[in-house]
């Protein structure tokens, strides 16, 4: 069995049970999935403020996992926070939700549309386009205008404005595919995909099979260069326990 660390970088303990579920949901025979988050940090990620808090988070739970001896890693939030420090730290793999929905994007269509949740994190949205080379592919983004944990309240009302998005961006936008932009999207995906004839890609089961796809492959984070590992220093204080 190998085991792969699904991390949610935000506090909220419904949103992990809905990442670690749809996780679940496409790992092979062989894959044990694990979904954690961090003790302390942020509710919800909706900025880069928030961002900035999760990453320590997001470190903590990667060494944590290394010690478990997991075979790689996943970051599930969209802003895919701390993934490059996750890489320095992690031996095995480590993919970030937005890049792996992006990339299965590319593989199925020409251009793919991004739904979100706060205008504000849009911007995030499309900083990773340009630093993964997929702005040319995202036809257009757009949010939901509800909050993270909307997804997580039982009303259905986030999960129902997140469908007519899907729908209206598919009627205007010329995207060929829609990437959801939220880790508490996840379970959304394959209901979309059927009942809009399109394929609706969440980033969570996207990366589960990419670093299952590496994995097989015998690929892990390149420690030639920049993604060694840090550079051994005394961490003070609450950094302690990152040493
Ligand atoms: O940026 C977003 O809207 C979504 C992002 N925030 C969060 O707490 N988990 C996420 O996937």
């Amino acid at each position: 069995k190998q085991i792969i660390q699904v991390i949610n970088p935000n506090t909220s303990l419904a949103m992990t049970e809905t990442i670690g579920a749809a996780a679940r949901a496409v790992a092979a025979e062989n894959t044990e999935i694990i979904a954690v988050c961090p003790a302390q940090g942020v509710p919800s990620i909706e900025g880069h403020f928030d961002e900035a808090i999760a990453a320590i988070g997001v470190l903590e739970q990667i060494k944590a996992g290394r010690e478990q001896g997991v075979s790689g890693h996943v970051i599930a939030c969209f802003g895919d926070p701390g993934l490059l420090a996750a890489r320095e730290l992690a031996q095995g793999p480590v993919v970030g939700i937005a890049e792996a929905a992006m990339h299965m994007a590319t593989l199925v269509a020409t251009r793919f549309s991004i739904v979100t949740t706060l205008p504000r994190t849009l911007i995030i949205a499309r900083h990773l386009l340009q630093q993964y080379g997929f702005e040319h592919h995202c036809a257009a983004l757009h949010a939901i205008d509800l909050p993270v944990l909307a997804l997580e309240d039982g009303s259905g009302k986030a999960q129902e404005k997140v469908r007519q998005r899907c729908i209206q961006s598919i009627r205007e936008d010329g995207c060929g595919a829609i990437v959801l932009g939220c880790g508490g999207m996840a379970d959304l995906a394959q209901e979309l995909t059927r009942e809009l004839g399109v394929p609706v890609i969440d980033g969570v089961t996207a990366a589960v099979k990419m670093v299952e796809s590496l994995l097989a492959l015998g690929l892990s984070t390149s420690k030639h260069g920049d993604l060694d590992y840090p550079i051994r220093k005394k961490l003070s204080g609450q950094f302690e326990r990152l040493n």
